[in-house]
This record gives structure tokens, sequence and C-alpha cells, in this order.
């Protein structure tokens, strides 16, 4: 590695192999890098050969700004074809029990290359990165990649500060400071009794225990966007907010890119298309649809005679999910006015002038990618996050209208719902207002990671604590030579050029 990458402040990602995870975690390394940085990413081999097929990682560091990002995976001990990794109950402790000892050497083969680490980055549902920092002596923050809304409900679920749905009374309203009253089925879903997932309200607590560990909590959402609940919860929890973190200002090497697949091409397509007359409908990674609730959304696609970009993507093979198909004649019917993918670039389509409006689960970085584009959606949430997200993006946000309440309600929604939400979003004043509406928010995301915005002030507050730590990390380790670029409180009185030097004892 160049000498110039070595003589950067060294920070190490660990991400949950979920593209939700790594894609909003990457993007903040990209971020971190612009500033000055030298970012090593890190995931399980198994996303890693995915991401290395699909994506343009080489194995050299890529200069982003004014650092570099380099990818590095680990083992999760596994065989490559081991079908528990689909099961969360059975990888997660997997992951915890490889990761507490993979990371540590990570971390030592850094260091005994010239490359010390000097903080520590996770997200969601690997809250033991924190405890690995810790052990280690070194700070870690958490890249919370969900909503602060989010984040508060299960707060307060976890500290108990207000009664939330149970199973003598499942269908409370909860109300929480400083945001809307929440139906019942509007509380992230894994908080509810009846959850089918409990190992994800297990992952997702289990990073409440460790809440203590992180010296920042950074969020993929704005301070205009959430305002007051942030405002609320930063009197209670380190929080900086540093999103839309998609919307990266400087486009710095944006053939880093995190994705599990290869993206099928239908740019050319949306080109050939009119403005504003497409519809984009995507579930996101994870979320899986019955067979029956597919064709009712294909007849109301048809139906509704929009032009439509539609993502089917295949199931996992372990999964257990059997292959959705399209009904008989659907592809001749839609002709030209329908194009089917099994992965969209969505950052792409979401900005191409064609398409007017997004059928979305609502995983947050859909919601924010949508946001942030100025892109009015229809929410079709199933479960976690998604059901909260679609309450704020419809009722709150006031970017979008419902389709469905999520899968907890378990109801068939019909072609005619389709095809009448897909028409309320895309004709008539109401989806001129959710439009505009959708366009000040894209303004006020592109106003916060501008420079001086309030994202990239949090960016920046972060980097210059991550070196001041550094400073401090080095001294405690009395390690190698490490050269950095001193924050403002620490160049007084230090070396020349802002620069600090530490040379090893
Ligand atoms: O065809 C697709 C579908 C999704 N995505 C990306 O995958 C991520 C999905 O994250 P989200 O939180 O929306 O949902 P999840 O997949 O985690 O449920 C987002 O960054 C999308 O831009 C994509 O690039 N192409
Ligand atoms: O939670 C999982 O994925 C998604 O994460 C996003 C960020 O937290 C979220 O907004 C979205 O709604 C989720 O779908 C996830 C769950 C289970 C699993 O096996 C995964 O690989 C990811």
């Amino acid at each position: 590695m160049g000498s110039d990458a070595e003589s950067l402040v060294h920070v190490l990602l660990v991400s949950f192999p979920g593209q939700g995870h790594v894609n909003p975690l990457l993007r903040l390394g990209k971020r971190l890098a612009s500033k000055g940085l030298l970012v090593t990413f890190t995931t399980p081999e198994s996303i890693g050969k995915q991401m290395r097929k699909a994506s343009n990682i080489g194995d050299e560091p890529a200069p982003v700004g004014d650092g570099f990002i380099r990818f590095e995976f680990f083992e999760d001990g596994w065989d490559e074809d081991e079908p528990r990794r689909q099961d969360l109950d059975q990888y997660l402790p997997q992951l915890e029990k490889v990761g507490k000892v993979l990371i540590p050497e990570m971390i030592r083969r850094n260091a005994e290359r010239n490359r010390p680490i000097s903080c520590l980055i996770n997200n969601p549902f690997i809250p033991w990165v924190s405890d690995v920092a810790e052990s280690l002596g070194l700070p870690s923050a958490m890249l919370w990649v969900q909503s602060c809304a989010c984040f508060a409900a299960y707060y307060h679920y976890y500290h108990g500060l207000v009664p939330f749905p149970s199973e003598s009374a499942m269908e409370i309203d909860v109300r929480l400071p400083c945001m809307p009253l929440l139906k019942h089925d509007e509380v992230p879903s894994f908080l509810y009794p009846t959850s089918p997932y409990p190992f994800l309200r297990r992952a997702i607590l289990g990073q409440y225990k460790n809440l203590d560990k992180p010296f920042c909590i950074l969020m993929d959402t704005f301070q205009e966007l959430e305002l007051e609940i942030i405002e609320y919860m930063s009197k209670i929890c380190p929080i900086k907010t540093v999103g839309p973190l998609f919307k990266n200002p400087k486009v710095p090497n944006a053939n880093v890119r995190g994705d599990f697949m290869k993206a099928d091409d239908c740019v050319g397509w949306l080109d050939s298309k009119p403005a504003g007359s497409v519809v984009y409908v995507s579930f996101g990674s994870v979320v899986y649809l019955k067979q029956d609730q597919w064709d009712e959304i294909a007849y109301g696609l048809l139906n509704s005679n929009v032009n439509f970009l539609w993502v089917m993507k295949p199931p996992h093979k372990d999964s257990g999910y059997t292959v959705l198909t399209l009904p008989e004649g659907f592809l001749e019917k839609a002709g030209d006015k329908g194009k089917v993918v099994q992965w969209s670039p969505q950052e792409q389509v979401l900005a191409h002038p064609a398409v007017a409006a997004f059928v979305t689960h609502c995983g947050w970085n859909s919601s924010m990618e949508a946001l942030a584009s100025g892109m009015p959606i229809i929410a079709f949430p199933q479960w976690g996050d998604q059901v909260t997200d679609a309450k704020y993006l419809v009722d709150v946000f006031k970017v979008g209208v419902r389709m469905c309440r999520g899968e907890a309600e378990d109801k068939l929604i019909t072609r005619d719902v389709v095809e009448k939400c897909l028409l309320e979003a895309t004709v008539g004043e109401k989806a001129a207002e959710m439009k505009r509406n959708a366009l000040k928010w894209k303004a006020a995301a592109e106003a916060a990671v501008a420079e001086g915005g309030s994202s990239d002030r949090n960016i920046q507050a972060f980097v210059d604590e991550v070196k001041r730590r550094s400073v401090e990390v080095a001294l405690a380790k009395g390690s190698k030579s490490t050269v950095v670029e001193a924050p403002a409180a620490a160049r007084e009185g230090a070396a020349t050029n802002g620069k600090v030097e530490l040379v090893s004892s």
C-alpha cells in the first residue's frame, strides 16, 4: 500500500451482511475517506465474494477525495454452501463467535503493516463490535441505519418508558415524545408480541444493551427531516445525523459500490420513456411477497396502463421461498410499457426524469433515497421499521399514498386497490402536491449534505473527533509513528502545518 494511505488515520467499518446495512455503511466509509481518512470496510467473505463479482472492488485501496477506502473480508467459519446462513437465529451467534476472534486478528495484522486502526464503526445486528473495540482499548461508533423515529421507538421499548402492544393489550396506540401517535401496527413490527422474527428483536435490542459503548451514534437521516425527535433523542444519546449518505455532493469514486448483484441495464429503456410516465416497483433485498399478492400487483399495473419498471429479484436458494412467476401472457400484454429486471441501479432509477413514483416496501434506505431524489412513493411496507417508515412517508413527510399496512394485517391487496393507488400517486392534484413536497425534501437533503450543511458539519466534527482520539490511542499504546491532520483544538501548541507526529517509543 502506498505510504500516502499509511500516513492517514485508519478506521475499520464492520458491517452486518445485508444489502440494506452494507449500503449505508459503505456510503459512510466513502464520506469519511473523502475527508481524509483511510477506511477499511469488512463483512463476511460470503458477501465479499458477491460484492467482488457484482461491483468494482479491487485489491488496492481506492482513492476517494483526500483519503482511501479498501476492503478486507473475513471467513464466518461455515462452508460456502451452508444453508444456516439464511437463518439469523443461528447465523448471528456464529458471526459473533467468529468475529470476536477474527476482527481483533485483522486489527493486529493492520498494525503490523503500518496502518494501525484508531476506531471501529459497526451497524445494527452486530453490537459485539463495540465489545471488541473496548477490549482492545479502541474507540467505537455505531451507524444507525434506520430513522431516528425508529431509534426512539426501540429506545423507549428497551427502557420500558411507555406501554407498547403486549399479549394482554395487542391493539394499543403508542405515544412517544416528539412523535405522532403510532397505531399499534405502525410501531416497528419486531416489537409486536406476535412477531415471527423474535431474533431480529433480540438483535436490535442487543444494540441498546451496548449503547453506552460507542462514543457516537451516527444516523443516516438529517436534522431538518426529523427535527424534533432528533433534538429530543440527542439530549439522551450522543447522536450525529449524517444523512442522506447516498447523496454525496462531491461524488467521490462512484465506482466503489457494495451491490450483491450486478444491476440489469434499464436506464436506456427509461431514456425512451416520456418524463414522469413510469412507476418503479421494488421491495428491496429481503422482502419476498406471496404469489397471489404478486399476481394482484401484476394485474394492477396492467389495468392502470402506466409504464412500469419492476424489480423481481430471485430468492436465495436456501431461503425457503418458491420462485415467483408472472401471470401467463403478462409480459406480452405489457409490451414496451413494462420492463422486469432482477436488480436495478436504484439510485439512477430514482433520479431519472421518466420515473413518476416508487412502489416501495419502505426500507429506510429506499425511503431516504426516494425522499432525497424528490420521488413520491406508494407505500407497501411489510415488517420491522418499514411500517413506521410508511407512516412517516405518508402522514408526516406527505410524499406518499398507502397501499397496505404491513404483513401482520395478512390482507391480500387486490388489483383494484393497486390500480387506484398507482393513479392517485401519478395523476391529479394529490399527485402534484406529493411531488411538490418530495421536491422540498430533496432540496433540504441536498442542503444538509452540502458543504456547511447540518450533516456535513456533523461528519466533519466526527472526523475531527476520530483524529483527536487516534492521538490518544497512539499515545496509550506507545505505537508506531502516525501522522494525523490534527483537529483545531489539538493543533494549538503542536507541530507545524496542523500535523502532529507521534513517534514510536
Ligand atoms: O433493485 C434494487 C433494489 C434495491 N437496491 C438497493 O438496496 C438497498 C435496499 O435497502 P432498503 O433499506 O431499502 O431495504 P432492504 O433491502 O434492506 O429491505 C437500497 O440502498 C437500494 O437502493 C438496488 O440497488 N436495486
Ligand atoms: O433488516 C434487514 O434488512 C433491512 O435493513 C434496513 C436497514 O435496517 C431496513 O430499513 C429494512 O427495512 C430491512 O429490510 C434484514 C433482515 C433480515 C435479514 O436476513 C437481512 O439480511 C436483512
